[in-house]
């Protein structure tokens, strides 16, 4: 006889949401979490690092004043404060993942490690919870490159980057994705020196055409972007720790940030002995997040891996899987995962966004007939105003007017990707016809949307048309 009907591993953004739906339709809910619930997201994630460019962006905004006239003297930064704001943005959101909220739905919250220890059996907490059915959300946690040294110094992760008491005199950031660079600009603009090396291009997955502004952003921040750098040693310095770089280089800092990316966290759950199928990218599943090789078992979150699409480390990929969860494993529904709208914002000032598939990576695809359309934000009224006219909305659609994909970069742009996370794969005519408000950032969607049909509108044949009309019908 099983002990619960759903038990769940993990209590970060997609576990605990999983556990929440299955308690609040009447299941017997058990949810297993071995550190504080919220996860990565809440405690050393979203939450905190949104928190410090929220804090960054007022200090950017002061130093920017004097383009309105508003002479404001070079803030000082008051670091402890710094990071009391970022501590109660957390404590602010803490509510929503309280244990006895979970409690109070019914779910039993079990605050200790689980492992499998048969295809329907889990073991935490010295007890054995026999399941009908159970959901993997451990997440994924941060990958240490192995550089030869980096053992021997100390290192920061963003495990531990946001406890850090004092502010770091000159922090050097191994690794150019959207965490590297949305902690850069933090911690440069909160008056840090800041270092960042990046083995290839920084956010090496976007648009090039959206990298631009981000380089020249960040450098006047005071960023210094060691771009097609490989570290090959770290050793303890005097200063705190030092790097050597291929050609012999030191780079010197006080703090050094681990910032190369993040691999699910497979270890300590002893998938094999409930049969449960992985690879280092993930638990594999299908479309329906359900495991290929335990039917009684689904995943969910920055641990799976869904045949085909691989890991997403999102909140908001969690959040989808959540849906596809509940559907298939709850209400026995047909339920198929699809990134064919998938969005990614990296957080920085100018943000960059994507939607949907780059123009990279549609060729790649081998699509063809592909119509790339761009509008530059130093045309966008709203931005002009503000003097901050600098960046691109770029689409890329198919012959047929129908939107396959869209890059942006420029300020505000992070609150554009919602725009057109529903509007990938329907037809451009949506945004041209759409009265979007004016004066608006995200007015520019519907200017780059009507250069599809601007150059047939205004050719040869349509003008004689017009014409003749105009001159001859009443
Ligand atoms: C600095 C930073 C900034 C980020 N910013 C963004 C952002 O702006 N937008 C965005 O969408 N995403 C962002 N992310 C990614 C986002 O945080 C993750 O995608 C998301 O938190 C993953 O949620 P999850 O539920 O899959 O896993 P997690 O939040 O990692 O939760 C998994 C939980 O499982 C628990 N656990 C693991 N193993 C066991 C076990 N054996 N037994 C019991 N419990 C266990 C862990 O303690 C953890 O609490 C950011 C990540 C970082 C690090
Ligand atoms: N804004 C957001 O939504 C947001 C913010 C932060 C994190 N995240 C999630 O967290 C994940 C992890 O982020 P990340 O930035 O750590 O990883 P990432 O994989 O996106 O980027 C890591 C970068 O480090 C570089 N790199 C790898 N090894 C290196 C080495 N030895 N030396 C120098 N550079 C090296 C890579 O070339 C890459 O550019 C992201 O993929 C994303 O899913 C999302």
């Amino acid at each position: 006889m099983p002990d619960v009907d759903v038990a769940v591993i993990g209590g970060g953004a997609a576990g605990a949401s999983i556990a929440a739906i299955s308690a609040g339709l009447g299941l017997k809910v058990a949810l297993f979490e071995r550190g504080a619930i919220g996860g990565s997201g809440l405690n050393a994630g979203c939450v905190p690092s949104k928190a410090l460019l929220a804090a960054a962006r007022a200090a950017a905004d002061a130093r920017r004043a004097h383009r309105f006239g508003i002479r404001i003297a070079e803030p000082a930064i008051d670091w402890p404060g710094v990071r009391a704001h970022v501590g109660q943005a957390a404590a602010a959101l803490a509510p929503n993942h309280a244990e006895e909220r979970f409690r109070a739905m019914g779910a039993t919250v079990v605050r200790a490690a689980a492992r499998f220890a048969g295809r329907d059996v889990i073991d935490a907490g010295g007890r054995r919870y026999r399941f009908r059915r159970a959901v993997v959300a451990a997440g994924s946690s941060p990958v240490v490159p192995s550089i030869p040294g980096l053992s021997e110094v100390p290192f920061l992760t963003t495990d531990t980057l946001f406890g850090l008491e004092e502010r770091p005199g000159h922090l050097l950031i191994l690794g150019g994705g959207p965490i590297g660079l949305e902690l850069a600009q933090a911690h440069a603009r909160l008056g840090c020196r800041v270092t960042v090396v990046e083995a290839a291009a920084i956010a090496g997955r976007e648009d090039p055409e959206c990298l631009a502004p981000l380089r020249r952003a960040l450098a006047a921040d005071g960023v210094v972007l060691r771009e097609g750098s490989r570290v090959v040693a770290a050793e303890p310095h005097e200063d705190g720790v030092a790097l050597r770089l291929e050609d012999d280089e030191q780079l010197t800092g006080t703090h050094l940030l681990i910032a190369v990316g993040r691999a699910p966290r497979l270890a300590g759950l002893d998938l094999a002995a409930a049969g449960i199928a992985f690879t280092p990218r993930g638990v594999t599943t299908d479309r329906a997040l359900r495991s290929v090789s335990n039917r009684r078992v689904w995943a969910a979150g920055d641990i799976a891996d869904p045949q085909g699409l691989g890991p997403r480390g999102f909140t908001h990929a969690g959040m989808q899987h959540v849906g596809i969860v509940a559907k298939s494993m709850l209400f026995r529904l047909p339920a198929r995962l699809s990134y064919d709208a998938f969005p990614r914002v990296v957080f920085t000032d100018p943000g960059i966004v994507q939607i949907g598939p780059t123009e990279a990576e549609l060729r790649a695809a081998g699509r063809s007939g592909l119509v790339v359309l761009r509008w530059p934000l130093a045309d966008n009224d709203r931005l002009v105003v503000e003097g901050r006219a600098e960046g691109l909305v770029k689409l890329v659609a198919d012959s047929k007017g129908r939107l396959l994909g869209a890059s942006l970069v420029g300020p505000g742009v992070d609150e554009m990707a919602a725009l057109f996370v529903p509007l990938i794969g329907t037809k451009l005519t949506t945004l041209t016809d759409a009265p979007l408000p004016y004066p608006t950032v995200s007015e520019a969607a519907r200017r780059a949307a009507a250069e599809f049909y601007t150059p047939k509108l205004l050719s040869a044949p349509v003008k004689r048309v017009v014409g003749l009309m105009m001159r001859w019908l009443p």
